[in-house]
C-alpha cells in the first residue's frame, strides 16, 4: 500500500459554510475560526422547603442556574473596537459544557456559528505531556470534536500561520493561528466552519480533537515529532508533593459484588520485574488510593468504572495491570502488518490528553515486547497508518482517528481484551458516546463479556454512568476515592467575585504578582482565548494560547512553551480543561468560569496534582455565573475551602424551589454508584444535583 492510499482522507461534503469574519483587522490579537453550536438555555429547579438555606447547605445544591440576561453583545465590554470582539466572541464557546451554559447563561447570544465544542460533539483537546497529538476523525457530522481535520485543512497549514503579535519582553511570540492575512495580528476567522449536516447545532471543531476526514480542504499534512527515545526522557517525571502522604487518609469506597481486596504497595500486585523496574525509573514508591483498589480489580479481571481527584494517579492506575496481563499471557511481539490487531484500546477525548496517555504506556513498557501506539486527528491520516502497520498492541486513539482507521481496517478488533474509556464521562456524553456505541458495535468488536472495560474520571455523574451500563458487565466494580466529582483538596480555591469588564485588569494585577509562575487562565470561548493571550503580550506577559482553532501543531508548540517555561502562562479554553499532567502548573485561572461544576473541578484540577499544592482563583460574574453559585458552595465547602459569604448569598437566593436531593455537604461521599439509586436509595450527582435536575442525557446543551 502506498502513502496515497493512507493519506485518501475521507472528504466529506458537510460542513464547510464560512463563517463571515468580522472585525478581523481591527483587534490587535490573532484569531481564529469559529465554529458554532446554539445552545438553549436550560433551568434548574429546587425544592423550596421551609428552611431553605439550611436545605441547600446541607442538601447538596440544585442546579439554579439563573439565565443572565445580558450578552457581551449587550454590553461595551470594551470600549471602541473591543466591544464588536465581544459580540463575536459570545458566539465561540469552545466546549460544549461551556457552551452549553455559556449560552444559556449569558443574554444576548446570536445564532452565531461559533462555538468550538458543542453540546453534542465535544472532543476536546488538551494540553501534552511532552508530546502532543490527537484529534478525532470519526466521521459523525455532530461530532465537533472530530471535525479537526477539516478545520485544519481549510486554513490552517497551507499558508495561515503566521505571528500575529510580537508579545513580551523576552520576545515570546503569541501567534495565533487561523488566519491568513495580515501579518500584523489582525483577527482573522479563517478556518471558520459550520457544519450543517445534523441540523440542530452541528459544528465541528477540528480543535478538540475532530480529526476526520470528513471535511472538505486541503488535507492535513501534520506529522508531530516523534518523542525522544532515549531513556532519561521517557522515564522523566516530577516530584511528588508534600500531599502525596495525605492521600492515603482520604476514604475509599467499593460497591458491587465479590471485589478483590486493595493491595498496599506495588510488590503485592506480583507484577513481572520488568514493569517493576520501570515503575521505579518512573520514580514510583507508593500507591496512590485509586491504583491500590483498581490494580487488584484489573487483575482479576472485573470490569471498573473508578473515580478519583484529579492528578490523583488514573493513568498508571489501569495502564499496569493492563501491561501485567499482557506480560503474564506472553504476548507476542508485534510485527508489521496491514491489518493490525491490538489487544488493548485506550480512547479519551483530547488530542494532547492521549498522547499524555500514550507516553505513559510506552514508559511502563519499555523493555518489554508490547508496542503501544498513538493516533489523534490534526495529523496526516498516512502517518497514523504507518504508525499502526508496524505493529500495534496497545492502539491510544482519539475517537473520530480511530474509527477512521478501522474504517480503513487497519485494525481488527477481534483481539481486544481491555477496552479503557478515560474522561469516560465525557467519552460516554452526547458527544462521543455515539462513537463509543458504534465502537463496541463494530464488526469484529468483543462483546462486553468477553472484554474487560475500564473506565476512569474525576467525574461521574449519575446519568453518564447510567449510559456506561450499556458497555459494562452487570457486575461490574465502582471505585470512588474520596467524593465522587469532588474537587481536589491540594488545590487552594479563591473566588472573586469580578465583573466582566474588571476581569482583564484583574488578571493583570493577578498575573504581576504571581510572576514567572506556571499559570493556565480558562476563557470560555476560543477567539477570547486569542485576545487574552494578545492583550497579555502586549502587557509583557509572556503567554501563549491553546484552542480548538489552533493548528495541531502550534497546540503543541504553545504546550511545549508552556511546559519549559518559555511562556509561564497559557490561555486555553475548556480543550485544556481535563487530563493534562504539566509539571509546576501553580495557578489555575478562570477567567471565565465554565458552564458545569465538573469542568470547573477538571479546571482546577491542572495544578495541585501528585501531591502537590496548587492555587485556583475564579473570577465569578453575577451577571453571568449565578448558575453556579450552589454547586461551587458545595464544592469549596467539600474541599475544606473558604466560602465566601458573599456567594453563599448567591447560591442561597438562587435557590430553587423543588429541589430535594439528600445531603452530601456532611457526608464523606456525595453520589457513588448509582446502583445504588435503583435500590431506592436518593444520592447526589458529582455538581450536588438532585437526578431529576441533572443534565437530561438527551439534551445535548445539559450535558457535562
Ligand atoms: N504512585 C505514584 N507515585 C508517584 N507519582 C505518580 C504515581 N501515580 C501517578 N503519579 C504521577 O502523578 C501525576 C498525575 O497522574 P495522572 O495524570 O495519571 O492523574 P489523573 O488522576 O489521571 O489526573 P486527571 O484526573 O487530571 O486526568 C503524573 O505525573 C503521574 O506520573
Amino acid at each position: 500500500m502506498g502513502d496515497e492510499d493512507w493519506e485518501a482522507e475521507i472528504i466529506k461534503p458537510h460542513m464547510s459554510s464560512y463563517v463571515p469574519v468580522f472585525e478581523k483587522d481591527r483587534y490587535s490579537s490573532g484569531a481564529n475560526g469559529d465554529t458554532f453550536n446554539r445552545t438553549p438555555a436550560s433551568s434548574s429547579e429546587m425544592d423550596d422547603g421551609p428552611s431553605r438555606r439550611d436545605h441547600f447547605m446541607r442538601s447538596g445544591f440544585a442546579s439554579g442556574r439563573s439565565m443572565g440576561n445580558r450578552g457581551f453583545s449587550n454590553n461595551k465590554f470594551e470600549e471602541g473596537d473591543s466591544s464588536d470582539f465581544w459580540r463575536e466572541s459570545n458566539n465561540d464557546c469552545e466546549d460544549n459544557q461551556t457552551r452549553s451554559r455559556g449560552f444559556s447563561k449569558r443574554g444576548g447570544y446570536q445564532d452565531g456559528n461559533d462555538s468550538e465544542a458543542s453540546g453534542s460533539s465535544r472532543r476536546g483537546g488538551r494540553g501534552s505531556f511532552r508530546g502532543c497529538r490527537g484529534g478525532f476523525g470519526l466521521g459523525s457530522p455532530n461530532s465537533e470534536y472530530e471535525q479537526d481535520e477539516g478545520t485544519q485543512r481549510t486554513g490552517g497549514l497551507f499558508g495561515s500561520r503566521r505571528p500575529a503579535l510580537s508579545g513580551a519582553g523576552n520576545g515570546d511570540t503569541y501567534q495565533s493561528r487561523s488566519g491568513s492575512g495580515s501579518g500584523r495580528g489582525g483577527y482573522k476567522g479563517l478556518n471558520e466552519e459550520v457544519v450543517t449536516g445534523s441540523g440542530k447545532n452541528s459544528w465541528k471543531s477540528e480543535a478538540e480533537g475532530g480529526e476526520s476526514g470528513d471535511t472538505q480542504g486541503p488535507k492535513v499534512t501534520y506529522i508531530p515529532p516523534p518523542p525522544p527515545e532515549d531513556e532519561d526522557s521517557i522515564f522523566a517525571h516530577y516530584q511528588t508533593g508534600i500531599n502525596f502522604d495525605k492521600y492515603d487518609t482520604i476514604l475509599v469506597e467499593v460497591s458491587g459484588h465479590d471485589a478483590p481486596p486493595a493491595i498496599l504497595n506495588f510488590e503485592e500486585a506480583n507484577l513481572c520485574q520488568t514493569l517493576n523496574n520501570n515503575i521505579a525509573k518512573a520514580g514510583y514508591t507508593k500507591l496512590t488510593p485509586v491504583q491500590k483498589y483498581s490494580i487488584p480489580i484489573i487483575l482479576a479481571g472485573r470490569d471498573l468504572m473508578a473515580c478519583a481527584q484529579t492528578g490523583s494517579g488514573k493513568t498508571a492506575a489501569f495502564l499496569l495491570p493492563i501491561l501485567a496481563h499482557m506480560m503474564r499471557d506472553g504476548i507476542t511481539a508485534s510485527r508489521f502488518k496491514e491489518l493490525q490487531e491490538p489487544e488493548c484500546i485506550i480512547v479519551a477525548p483530547t488530542r494532547e490528553l492521549i498522547n499524555q496517555i500514550y507516553l505513559e504506556a510506552r514508559k511502563f513498557s519499555f523493555g518489554t515486547c508490547v508496542r503501544a501506539v498513538v493516533i489523534y486527528g490534526g495529523t496526516q491520516l498516512g502517518h497514523s497508518i504507518r504508525q499502526i502497520v508496524q505493529g500495534c498492541n496497545i492502539l491510544c486513539a482519539t475517537p473520530g482517528r480511530l474509527m477512521d482507521i478501522i474504517g480503513k481496517e487497519k485494525i481488527g478488533l477481534r483481539q481486544v481484551k481491555y477496552l479503557v474509556l478515560d474522561e469516560a464521562d465525557r467519552m460516554l456524553d452526547m458527544g462521543f458516546g455515539p462513537e463509543m456505541k458504534k465502537l463496541i458495535s463494530c464488526p469484529g468488536m468483543p462483546s462486553k463479556e468477553q472484554r474487560q472495560t475500564l473506565m476512569f474520571s474525576a467525574t461521574f455523574p449519575e446519568e453518564i454512568q447510567r449510559l456506561a451500563g450499556e458497555f459494562l458487565k452487570s457486575n461490574y466494580l465502582f471505585v470512588a476515592v474520596g467524593q465522587v466529582g469532588g474537587a481536589c483538596r491540594d488545590v487552594q480555591q479563591t473566588i472573586l467575585q469580578v465583573g466582566q469588564y474588571s476581569k482583564r485588569e484583574k488578571l493583570v494585577e493577578i498575573l504581576r504578582n504571581i510572576g514567572d509562575e506556571r499559570t493556565m487562565v480558562f476563557v470560555e470561548t476560543k477567539k477570547k482565548a486569542d485576545f487574552i493571550a494578545t492583550f497579555l503580550c502586549q502587557e509583557k506577559i509572556s503567554t501563549t494560547s491553546i484552542h480548538g482553532d489552533r493548528e495541531q501543531r502550534e497546540r503543541e508548540q504553545a504546550l511545549g512553551d508552556f511546559r519549559c517555561g518559555k511562556c509561564p502562562v497559557l490561555v486555553a479554553t475548556s480543550v485544556a480543561a481535563r487530563g493534562l499532567d504539566i509539571e509546576n502548573v501553580q495557578h489555575v485561572i478562570n477567567f471565565d468560569l465554565p458552564s458545569t461544576i465538573d469542568e470547573y473541578v477538571h479546571r482546577i484540577g491542572r495544578t495541585g496534582r501528585c501531591g502537590n499544592t496548587g492555587q485556583a482563583i475564579s473570577f465569578f460574574d453575577p451577571d453571568s455565573d449565578n448558575h453556579l453559585a450552589q454547586p461551587l458552595v458545595k464544592v469549596l465547602s467539600d474541599a475544606q475551602q473558604d466560602v465566601p459569604a458573599w456567594l453563599e448569598e448567591i447560591a442561597f437566593s438562587t435557590y430553587v424551589p423543588g429541589f430535594s436531593g439528600s445531603s452530601a455537604r456532611g457526608n464523606v461521599f456525595a453520589s457513588v454508584d448509582t446502583r445504588k439509586n435503583y435500590q431506592g436509595k436518593s444520592t447526589l450527582n458529582t455538581a450536588g444535583f438532585s437526578s431529576s435536575q441533572a443534565p437530561n442525557p438527551v439534551d445535548d446543551e445539559s450535558w457535562d
